[in-house]
């Protein structure tokens, strides 16, 4: 099914970007944002998405006097956003949004997503034993590897001394993290790397990840507790936080680059991930034409993983869900833009390698999972797929709102 096929729960109405966050119970009045206590779970539904929109905002408005090179505006904005709280409050606001009484934290449905690959390096006598969501590798009572200064569990497991190893815990690098108990912390299963513009506190490493030494860089500073890449790169709520729409595509282009190369050539497995994919079959959807903007390349989109007997004899093994992507943009971003649609995001993303697993929407957000495979972008450009995505209105409309990403080719120029 294609991403595009998701439609919001709730009866189509126009939705503003602000709408982008889950529901606060509280409606106790608030301090001003400067003075703003995380320990204090009163900040109203509305002055939340009041924060997180008016630091949107801004935050545009200044990626704009930059370009245009005005340098008393850039001073002016960047002064409003320091008296309103700046990223701080931004993030606080955010973290808010993000409790459980709001709806919970969105790793919990990578988690669900992920089962297969999770399940497969639990410790064998944890198979079957359900994820503890909420655990954090520091405070779970399960047997938890040795953390590093950073919260973050660490990659080698010495588990039972039978049989063989469990595949190594999945690396992901979750990118714009403001806090390491989500539910991504699964001891001996996952390794997560969590970074963010600013570090909200121990466990998150302040860095942009648009500047993150890349996994290949010769001086290895690309390595993360001495591997390169990562399985699972997750990217939820930080595309809209990026203020200009060249900038978001630019995101989605380096995701590409973040990925271990352990996946290619997964057509010859190695031993440790043999009993898990051997039974693993995919089953693909009819080809369909994007209707947006009359590309004639096809969107091929994987549907839920089937277990069927794979005996090496019918073809290439199929792929599974690693390397992946995994996306959360607030839901007016894709169904209620003029210049994106879920049709225009499944060519972008495809015409950059990669292909849709997974993807819903709820009533504020849209979820989805991509798994990358350079083979998918040739595959791509071979059937004639765009590879530039410029600014073009797809979804006219008023009370529409203008998120847009902008694509330009890089590999040709
Ligand atoms: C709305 S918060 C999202 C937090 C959380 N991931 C969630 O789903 O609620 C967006 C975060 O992304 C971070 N961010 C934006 N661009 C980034 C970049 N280039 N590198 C690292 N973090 C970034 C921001 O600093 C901000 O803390």
């Amino acid at each position: 099914m294609s991403s595009g096929s998701s439609k919001p729960r709730s009866k189509a109405k126009a939705k503003a970007l602000k709408a982008g966050r889950p529901p606060f119970l509280s409606t106790t009045t608030s301090k001003p944002a400067t003075a703003f206590n995380p320990e204090r779970r009163s900040l109203s539904a509305k002055r939340t998405r009041s924060l997180i929109r008016t630091h949107h905002v801004l935050q545009k408005r200044l990626a704009q006097a930059r370009a245009e090179k005005d340098a008393e505006q850039v001073r002016e904005l960047e002064a409003q956003l320091a008296a309103s709280g700046g990223l701080e409050t931004y993030q606080l606001a955010s973290t808010v949004g993000q409790s459980a009484e709001r709806g919970g934290d969105s790793s919990r449905v990578l988690v669900d997503w992920l089962r297969e690959e999770l399940e497969a390096r639990k410790p064998k006598r944890f198979r079957g034993h359900s994820f503890a969501f909420s655990a954090s590798s520091s405070s779970s009572s399960n047997p938890s590897p040795a953390n590093d200064e950073h919260g973050s569990s660490s990659t080698s497991v010495q588990v039972g001394g039978r049989g063989p190893p469990s595949p190594r815990p999945l690396r992901i690098l979750e990118v714009g993290a403001l806090s390491t108990t989500n539910a991504l912390n699964i001891p001996l299963v996952t390794s997560v790397r969590r970074i963010d513009l600013r570090s909200s506190g121990p466990g998150i490493e302040e860095a942009d990840f648009m500047t993150l030494p890349l996994p290949d860089s010769p001086d290895g500073k690309g390595e993360w507790h001495g591997e390169r890449g990562y399985d699972v790169i997750s990217l939820s709520l930080v595309l809209n936080y990026v203020p200009d729409a060249p900038g978001r595509g630019e995101m989605l282009r380096r995701t590409t680059m973040f990925f271990s190369r352990h996946h290619e050539n997964r057509d010859d497995l190695e031993d440790g991930d043999a009993d898990r994919d051997e039974d693993m079959q995919t089953e693909y959807e009819t080809p369909e034409q994007t209707e947006d903007d009359g590309t004639r390349a096809t969107i091929t989109t994987i549907k839920h993983p089937r277990v069927r007997a794979h005996d090496g004899r019918n073809g290439p093994r199929p792929p599974g869900l690693l390397p992946c992507l995994f996306l959360v943009l607030p839901a007016p971003t894709l169904h209620n833009s003029r210049y994106l649609t879920p049709d225009h995001l499944t060519a972008i993303l495809s015409s950059l390698g990669y292909i849709n697993l997974q993807a819903k929407t709820t009533r504020k957000l849209h979820y989805s999972l991509w798994r990358y495979d350079p083979r998918r972008r040739k595959e791509w450009v071979g059937q004639g797929g765009k590879t530039v995505f410029h600014k073009k209105e797809i979804n006219p409309g008023s009370g529409r709102n203008n998120f847009c990403i902008v694509l330009d080719d890089r590999e040709k120029e």
